[in-house]
């Protein structure tokens, strides 16, 4: 775990307000979760790219705050072809709120995951979602959170932005991990993270030394991987999805204006019509449809 003063200073605000907020008492959660990987591969059957639509009002890095109803923004990235939706719990910093997600989740039926700061297990237990996101950097006992997250039913996806943390989140038994293009020291985006962390040239998929040497990437033929961050345009999804992303998170792309409009044209970023196709859409996601079908 990062220690706080590598921490831009939002961030460590974040983790203050988090450790503080007052959590339920009450009994664990049991939730029945829809499906992300049968998600990811309706929308692939359909040509659309996989899109995780997030509800984010505002943020650190943003301008502004939209106050539209988060059921209403929900609907619209669905009508947009989003694949799953990720909603904003944290009240403090980002706008959200609890009861945003259970209504959002209410209205959809794509899976929803819950984006907050989840440090202890009694987190888990505020809203019931189909993922639930814990940001390896922040948490002392991972492998303990995973658990407990999955003892409850969640899909957990484990957000990393390093290879060390990749090496954790897989050590802790991350089935979904979500590759954070934005470095929560300095809040700057770089889309070669996901390629650098994940082991990927970038140009299809090929391990370089460093991954052939730790056996890293070869560990990740199972895992769920989603590119997080800083994904704006139909060249963004592209090249993520070159380098072997399952499904891309995007916020503020899709929030910043017409979200129907927005979501719609990172959905058909691999479309032909756009006078190109998916770089290298997965040997994995291939052989997985191929075992799904037999
Ligand atoms: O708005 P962007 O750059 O598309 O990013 C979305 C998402 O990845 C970002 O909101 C995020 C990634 N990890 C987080 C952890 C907590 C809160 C927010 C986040």
């Amino acid at each position: 775990m990062m220690t706080c003063n590598e921490l831009a200073a939002p961030v460590r605000s974040i983790l203050t307000a988090a450790r503080d907020r007052s959590q339920p008492d009450g009994t664990p959660l049991a939730v029945s979760p829809r499906s992300l990987p049968q998600a990811i591969r309706d929308a692939e059957s359909d040509g659309r790219v996989p899109i995780v639509a997030e509800i984010k009002p505002t943020s650190p890095t943003t301008d502004g705050r939209r106050t539209d109803d988060p059921v209403e923004l929900a609907r619209a990235m669905i009508a947009g072809g989003a694949t799953a939706l990720s909603v904003l719990t944290e009240p403090d910093h980002f706008g959200g709120s609890p009861e945003a997600l259970e209504r959002v989740r209410q209205a959809v039926d794509v899976p929803v995951l819950r984006k907050d700061f989840i440090l202890r297990e009694e987190h888990l237990d505020v809203v019931a979602a189909d993922l639930v996101l814990v940001i390896a950097r922040f948490v002392d006992d991972l492998p303990g959170l995973v658990t407990a997250a999955r003892d409850r039913g969640f899909q957990v996806l484990v957000e990393v932005h390093t290879r060390e943390e990749l090496r954790a989140a897989l050590d802790a038994g991350a089935r979904f991990v979500g590759i954070n293009n934005r470095d929560l020291a300095a809040l700057e985006v770089d889309l070669s993270t996901f390629e650098h962390v994940v082991g990927s040239t970038g140009d299809g998929g090929t391990a370089n030394g460093l991954a052939a040497a730790d056996n890293l990437t070869d560990r990740l033929a199972d895992v769920t991987l989603v590119a997080e961050s800083g994904v704006s345009t139909p060249d963004d999804v592209r090249r993520l999805r070159g380098a072997g992303a399952d499904a891309l998170l995007v916020g503020s792309a899709i929030m910043d204006g017409d979200v129907e409009a927005n979501t719609r044209r990172l959905v058909e970023a691999g479309r032909p019509e756009d006078g190109r196709t998916d770089a290298d859409p997965k040997a994995r996601s291939t052989s997985e449809q191929g075992v799904d079908a037999a």
